[in-house]
């Protein structure tokens, strides 16, 4: 295999550069900056919160789906498969860190129903889910739905940043130095899949890495909505 020369790069980069707009659109939500400058109605971080418990949740089987494909299908398919492992492992403790922080905020987790975004986000990883989807596909997205996370919440981390200090614990779960490794590992992953796939593959792979970006700005757009009940409660 021919190696890369340093400096030279990869696919994702490239489409990260040609497809900054969107991918700010998600990564700087206005839901974003308003964590970040403390201006963010707490109503909105509980609505975030019970709806991101819904989507982790069924983050499970898909991320349990990439496991099967890097399994089955990938040229390095050891490294592969302990990536994608640790990150379903990590999955269990963000669910229970769910289920705390949501008792913390007062927030009833067995009385969430799904908004309109969130089914639609989870039904997208469905259809990844099917054996047919390629593991160039399911792993950019996986990388895709994890990064917009990573670099989010890096953001109201920053020193500039005035995030309350009782939502810097959720920053922290993703825009930890940690999570932003595994991202790259994720990325890496990706971007060799990406450089040796066919011109057809790869056309699918940048339309399922911007349906990501779209379902993620959808999520925020939903969150930053105020419940009906909040309203009614003022
Ligand atoms: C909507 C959404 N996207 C990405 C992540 C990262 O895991 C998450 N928890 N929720």
């Amino acid at each position: 295999m021919e190696e890369k020369r340093q400096g030279e790069v990869g696919i994702i980069d490239k489409w990260l550069k040609k497809h900054l707009l969107m991918y700010m659109a998600a990564t700087r939500h206005p839901m974003i900056l308003s964590i970040r400058d403390g201006s963010i109605n707490i109503s909105c971080f509980k609505t975030w919160l019970g709806q991101d418990y819904l989507f982790v949740r069924a983050l499970v089987p898909f991320v349990a789906s990439v496991l099967i494909k890097a399994w089955n299908d990938s040229d390095d398919s050891n490294t592969d498969v302990e990536v994608i492992l640790s990150g379903l492992a990590s999955l269990k403790d963000e669910i229970s860190w769910f289920q705390n922080e949501a008792s913390n905020w007062g927030v009833q987790l067995s009385h969430i129903v799904a908004h309109k975004a969130t089914g639609d986000y989870c039904r997208f990883l469905e259809s990844l889910m099917l054996p047919e989807v390629e593991f160039t596909i399911s792993i950019t997205a996986y990388w895709a739905i994890e990064v917009v996370y990573q670099d989010a919440f890096t953001h109201c981390l920053e020193d500039d940043a005035k995030t309350p200090p009782e939502l810097q614990e959720t920053c922290q779960r993703w825009g930890n130095d940690e999570f932003g490794q595994y991202c790259q590992s994720l990325k890496k992953i990706a971007n060799r899949r990406l450089e040796k796939c066919s011109d057809d593959l790869l056309v699918k792979a940048e339309a399922t890495f911007l349906r990501v970006l779209e379902h993620e700005v959808q999520f925020w757009n939903m969150s930053a909505m105020v419940e009906p009940e909040d309203l009614a409660s003022k």
